[in-house]
């Protein structure tokens, strides 16, 4: 069991998703130079924790979620090689990747095993904690479109995690949806469910312009893993920016071990290098969290606006409405048919 704490000397342990949230952004198209480069200046900030994986994880490299530029377990060697002190996590989600992507991961030197299921759905990932916990990896589950469930409901699918091996679980904001409270309640219900057996985290997104807001009240609320990206670098309008929270952290008190102005630095001098726009609040970011759509769909509506002639915002709202969740990329296609024929 990990400690509710990580250290005498840290409050929180911050995990920058950059190198795999921010694949949605820059459709899969990193670089091993880019991860080197990216990999080498966060671990110099002492960013404890970096996540490397296609954005929809291990085995996301597809047509369906998008062609990966370099294999993953490359880029994942590639960070392993020039991490010196942080620890290299990858992400998966049961279905898209298979348990030997893990054994693959741990072979190249990751050694936090982060696997994500829709917040309903948590017993799909049962036996990839146990391989996890088995091989010697560290564990984290990932309860995604936290929005969409009540705090009780949360709390029992995060039982569920806990009793296969996680040893972190996560409230996923993946549609950016949820307000101030909202976390609060979410966090807390998990804090209370698990107690000693596990750790409580929070991922958020920017799409209502709260993620460094709500992930100092997730950390008041008892989680001690908070997510985040480097100059917002995720998908979405990005997640919540690593260097504004470690600035908000240190002006609380909250020790995460970042140094603020080496983490500033990276942020303008090498992340943002390797981004092919900044992540912005803008119209179908703000759309998505509005009416609760997952972050990864935008570069999906964006290109199927663009190719059926179509509004990709009309496509996110119809999304919403059908509650899609992750995995039912294929029906944005649909609703893109549907609206073309409409327009017609
Ligand atoms: C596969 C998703 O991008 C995972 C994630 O970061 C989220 O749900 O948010
Ligand atoms: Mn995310």
């Amino acid at each position: 069991m990990l400690s509710r704490h990580f250290s005498a000397e840290l409050d929180l342990r911050i995990t920058d998703s950059s190198l795999r949230d921010g694949s949605h952004a820059k459709r899969h198209q990193f670089t091993a130079a880019e991860v080197a480069a990216v990999v080498t200046a966060l671990d110099a900030a002492g960013v404890p924790v970096i996540e490397v994986t296609h954005g929809d994880g291990l085995g996301g490299s597809s047509f369906t979620y998008g062609l990966s530029h370099t294999p993953e377990q490359e880029l994942i060697r590639t960070a392993v090689a020039n991490a010196t002190r942080a620890k290299i996590a990858f992400l998966m989600l049961p279905g898209v990747g298979v348990i030997d992507d893990i054994r693959a991961a741990a072979g190249n030197g990751a050694t936090v095993c982060r696997i994500a299921t829709h917040c309903t759905e948590a017993d799909i990932a049962v036996q990839h904690f146990g391989l996890a916990r088995e091989i010697g990896l560290e564990t984290v589950g990932f309860l995604m479109m936290a929005h969409s469930q009540p705090p009780a409901d949360l709390a029992k699918q995060a039982r569920i995690m806990a009793d296969a091996g996680c040893q972190c679980v996560y409230v996923v904001d993946s549609a950016g949806a949820l307000v101030l409270d909202q976390v609060s309640d979410r966090v807390a219900a998990l804090v209370a469910e698990l107690g000693d057996d596990a750790q409580v985290g929070f991922h958020g997104h920017e799409n209502l312009g709260l993620g460094v807001a709500n992930s100092v009240l997730a950390a008041r609320a008892g989680a001690t893993q908070i997510d985040g990206s480097t100059r917002r670098f995720g998908a979405g309008a990005g997640n919540t920016p690593v260097e504004a929270f470690v600035g908000v952290c240190d002006k609380l008190g909250i020790r995460t071990g970042v140094d603020f102005f080496a983490i500033v630095d990276a942020a303008e001098d090498v992340v943002r290098p390797a981004m092919p726009d900044e992540c912005k609040l803008d119209r179908m970011a703000l759309i998505m969290g509005y009416a609760g759509v997952y972050s990864s769909f935008l570069m999906h509506a964006f290109t199927l606006g663009q190719r059926y002639g179509v509004s990709g915002a009309e496509i996110l709202v119809k999304a919403g409405e059908r509650r899609l969740v992750g995995g039912q990329e294929d029906q944005l296609i649909d609703i893109a048919v549907q609206l073309a024929q409409r327009d017609t």
